[in-house]
């Protein structure tokens, strides 16, 4: 592997994409690093610590075809595009996506190397030459649950997810803070006052997000303050599309599409910024010991983290705030269920712009290299 291109770079994901490049060396090990652009072609390319030529066409065909590897975080639209015309051009190099296009293809590997290491494997050894990103929310499930599902534990899991508005993108992030900003300016007056009457200012924040002044043009309503229960299109049988993608995709990457697993549950947008949650409820095909599900959880991966329950560790430990641009998938709230003995309890939370989107693309990149 020579010659690798890089398209999306400059956007949410791959700006994520190129700091942990850089943090992991990985440009040492690329002999010609080529970026690509759909914008700006003939300018100046990122500052990668090395020589770079001058930012290539992302849309041209024979700069493309020169690559022995393409790592794209363009999007879908990017992808529908140019990834047909490339392989009918009778390009054999290899497509690492963080798009969602490509995932379900018979001719893809979903990557989660921590999770499917093997499936990987026996992909490269087949000749599958497309790679891609799983949907933030089940690889953040997969990397945090990984434990029960090498066990064979698993009977089902309802996922209840609290997404963070990157998953809607930059612009998303910004009208979510732009949302907070407003409310609190609404009653800057009453807030400064402590004898002002807490339903009076309730009244007002209510008034302020239901106006037509507040800023909604990118998530169609208000977050900040409030939740959106649906994310992206509607699917069949009631289910939106992320929610479909917790079946599909975890089937796919765990390999067991023949005889899958059920996944469920109802996909939430919520007021964090890059961090997901997810509460899960999960029917276990035993009765096994909650100390022996702790130590199976932690040991599936170098990035799990059990949090014992308990309030005070939960609070600091298991949130947003704590987790946010960081590896680390902690998973807490881990309890027997009323329900019964093989009913488990658990929350986890994971930064969805590094294994959510960038990292398992920096590490199929690494795989590919080292082959
Ligand atoms: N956001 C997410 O959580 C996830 C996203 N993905 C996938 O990754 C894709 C890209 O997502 P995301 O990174 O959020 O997209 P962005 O909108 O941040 O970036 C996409 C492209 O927009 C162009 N662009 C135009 N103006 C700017 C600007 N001011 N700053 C930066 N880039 C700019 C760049 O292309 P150019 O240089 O060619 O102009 C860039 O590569 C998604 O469509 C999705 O398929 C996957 C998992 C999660
Ligand atoms: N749909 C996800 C983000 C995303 O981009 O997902 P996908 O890679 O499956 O399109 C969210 O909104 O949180």
């Amino acid at each position: 592997m020579k010659r690798v291109g890089f398209v999306g770079w400059r956007g949410m994901v791959g700006s994520v994409l190129m700091q942990r490049m850089l943090e992991e060396g990985d440009f040492d090990h690329i002999a010609e690093p080529v970026f690509f652009t759909t914008s700006q072609a003939g300018a100046a390319g990122p500052n990668i610590g090395k020589d770079i030529p001058a930012l290539k066409d992302a849309r041209n065909i024979d700069d493309l075809k020169q690559m022995d590897a393409i790592i794209s975080c363009q999007g879908g639209d990017y992808t529908t595009e140019v990834y047909g015309k490339l392989r009918e051009s009778g390009w054999q190099g290899y497509w690492i996506d963080a798009a969602s296009t490509l995932r379900m293809q018979d001719d893809s590997i979903i990557i989660l190397d921590p999770v499917n290491r093997q499936v990987i494997d026996q992909g490269l050894a087949k000749g599958i030459k497309t790679y891609v990103g799983g949907n933030c929310t089940v690889s953040l499930m997969l990397m945090g649950l990984g434990g029960l599902f090498r066990e064979n534990l698993v009977e089902w899991i309802s996922s209840m997810t609290y997404q963070a508005a990157s998953g809607a993108g930059a612009q998303n992030m910004r009208e979510l803070i732009s949302q907070m900003g407003q409310i609190e300016a609404g009653v800057q007056s009453e807030l400064a006052d402590p004898a002002s009457a807490i339903l009076e200012i309730d009244r007002k924040v209510a008034e302020t997000m239901r106006g037509d002044t507040f800023k909604t043009d990118h998530f169609g309503v208000p977050l900040a303050g409030s939740l959106i229960p649906w994310i992206d299109k509607a699917v069949e049988a009631g289910q939106s599309k992320e929610e479909w993608k917790g079946f599909v995709e975890t089937n796919k990457i765990l390999g067991l599409s023949d005889a899958p697993i059920a996944i469920d549950g109802t996909c939430v947008r919520i007021g964090a910024m890059r961090c997901h949650s997810q509460a899960f409820t999960i029917k276990l095909k035993k009765d096994v010991p909650l100390d022996e599900i702790e130590s199976i959880i932690a040991s599936a991966n170098d990035w799990v983290k059990v949090i014992p329950n308990e309030r005070e560790i939960t609070m600091r430990e298991l949130t947003p705030t704590k987790v946010t641009g960081t590896l680390s998938i902690p998973v807490g709230r881990l309890r027997k269920m009323k329900m019964g003995p093989d009913f488990l309890n658990a929350f986890s939370v994971g930064d969805q712009l590094l294994w959510g989107a960038a990292e398992p693309l920096r590490r199929m990149l690494r795989i590919l290299l080292q082959a």
